[in-house]
């Protein structure tokens, strides 16, 4: 594996506090954001480094469980559930090294919610969760809608969380403990490279957790083309790292960048973080009726539902070509281990 280059690049810190007298100012910090590397982090929100820290402690306390109680709930297409090692990106061809549970706030969560009697306070403590980061989630869509021209509640509307088929997911993740008398296996990452194909997505770590890596520079939201310089993403404690997603880039006529990027495994004794790795992400997902048209109408309108369908399909082909090349290259005709899950990012 070629040593990974790396440059600095300075990552927008906007602050959210007074939205409602300074919404002009962050809508314009957020737009700049969005036109450049397509990442940002929020600071003075809502939720408090306390609420972080409760969220992160009952997400510890599912992953505790024995792998035969957390299969009680396990993965679906509906895009809820637990997997391990499950999840094959198109830019590895291998399973990433971790295990995450993905939560909804509607019908697709029916059966998935782990049973009270393993965990009696993980449903409610998710679902106040979640509905903070869906209104963190709004503040930004509003901005977003005002910068691209639409009306105020435009992509509000398009990811309502009160509509049973709503289909936005809190992903609770954890990355495993790397072994550092095990030499690092080639093309293995935390997480591999790929762009995120919700609106947009919130990430929220724990300090001292690194490993989160970006590659700005995609032109087009069809294209899988990855340039090949990385910055490593630092963050304050309690802020929340944000990302436009591949429907975003699209809804704005590719002026609002979906950024590649990836949770490397660590190789460096001295500066990397070995040890477990927690983090959650919040991906908001439009509803499936709703109708998905940049301002300038660059690309023909689709339904949520045929976004997320077409979205899918890319993954997978790439991933077919991707499984193909590895075979090739190991002269073997045998599948990848593990079985692609057709996550939101
Ligand atoms: O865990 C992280 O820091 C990133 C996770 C991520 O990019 C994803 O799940 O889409
Ligand atoms: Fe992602």
């Amino acid at each position: 594996m070629g040593a990974t280059k790396y440059t600095d690049r300075s990552i927008p810190r906007i602050s959210l506090a007074e939205f409602d007298n300074r919404i002009d100012e962050i809508t314009s910090q957020l737009v700049h954001a969005a036109e450049t590397d397509g990442f940002f982090s929020l600071t003075d929100t809502e939720i408090s480094i306390p609420e972080i820290d409760a969220i992160f402690a009952t997400s510890e306390s599912f992953f505790a469980l024995p792998d035969d109680v957390k299969g009680t709930v396990p993965f679906t297409h509906n895009n809820v559930g637990w997997e391990k090692k499950g999840q094959i990106r198109p830019s590895t061809g291998v399973a990433d090294q971790k295990e995450s549970y993905q939560l909804q706030f509607g019908q697709n969560m029916t059966d998935k919610w782990i049973s009270p009697s393993a965990l009696p306070d993980f449903k409610p403590s998710a679902q106040a969760f979640m509905a903070k980061a869906q209104s963190v989630s709004e503040k930004l869509m509003l901005c977003f809608a005002r910068g691209l021209g639409f009306p105020d509640d435009h992509f509000i509307r398009a990811h309502d969380t009160s509509r049973p088929d709503c289909q936005s997911v809190l992903r609770l993740l954890h990355y495993f403990a790397v072994d550092k008398t095990v030499p690092p296996q080639e093309n293995f990452y935390r997480a591999g490279a790929h762009a995120d194909w919700d609106l947009l997505t919130l990430l929220f770590q724990r300090p001292g957790e690194s490993g989160l890596e970006i590659c700005p520079g995609r032109e087009a939201v069809t294209s899988f083309g990855m340039g090949d310089t990385w910055t490593k993403v630092d963050f304050a404690p309690g802020d929340i790292v944000c990302n436009i997603g591949d429907l975003l880039m699209s809804w704005s006529d590719d002026r609002f960048k979906s950024t590649f990027h990836r949770v490397k495994a660590p190789t460096d004794f001295e500066r990397d973080y070995w040890g477990p790795r927690y983090s959650i992400a919040f991906f908001n997902q439009p509803c499936v009726d709703c109708v998905i048209q940049g301002p300038r109408g660059k690309y023909p309108e689709v339904t949520g539902a045929e976004f997320t369908r077409r979205a899918m399909e890319r993954n997978f082909g790439a991933l077919r070509a991707k499984q193909e090349e590895l075979r090739e290259k190991m002269g073997e005709g045998g599948e990848g281990g593990g079985k692609a899950v057709a996550a939101s990012a």
